[in-house]
């Protein structure tokens, strides 16, 4: 059996809930654009300009639409471009990704030394291979 305060606070917290729902959040430009916003667009000028560049922040701040975004704009132009992440779990983020090290043509982990630089010299020769990379950084985005 409910009492009259308990009613109450049932209310308060439905009214609560509803204000909330309401309230314009950080996250509600995202709902109303499917554009970037303008820290985004920043990386993504420096990116198109040839720097290596880090993307990094909080969960759910947009680095992986951002990269998205990068993407089909290389599509749209016909840019040849390649999409690599240090883990398989990371690449399934992103359609066409693969993990860098079958990227440069290791397909696993299970090569001596001398395999792996090998197969890493070849791949750095290919000039069609466009690869964003963690080293050499040249800009730093947080
Ligand atoms: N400029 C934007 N316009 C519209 N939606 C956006 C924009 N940026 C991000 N989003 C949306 O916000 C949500 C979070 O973005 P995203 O997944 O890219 O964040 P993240 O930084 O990669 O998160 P995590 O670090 O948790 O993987 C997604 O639903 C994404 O579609």
């Amino acid at each position: 059996m409910f009492t009259d305060t308990k009613l109450r606070q049932a209310e308060d917290v439905r009214t609560i809930k509803e204000k909330s729902r309401n309230t314009p959040k950080n996250s509600a430009k995202f709902v109303e654009s499917e554009t970037i916003d303008d820290r985004q667009m920043k990386a993504q000028d420096l990116a198109l300009r040839g720097h290596n560049i880090v993307i990094t922040g909080q969960g759910g701040t947009g680095k992986t639409f951002l990269i998205k975004q990068l993407c089909k704009d290389q599509s749209k132009k016909g840019t040849s471009y390649a999409v690599t992440s240090t883990t398989g779990l990371g690449a399934t983020l992103f359609g066409r990704a693969t993990t860098i090290h079958k990227f440069i043509g290791l397909e696993d982990g299970r090569h001596q030394n001398n395999q792996f630089l090998h197969v890493l010299c070849q791949s750095c020769n290919n000039e069609d291979n466009i690869t964003a990379s963690l080293t050499n950084l040249s800009e730093y985005i947080e």
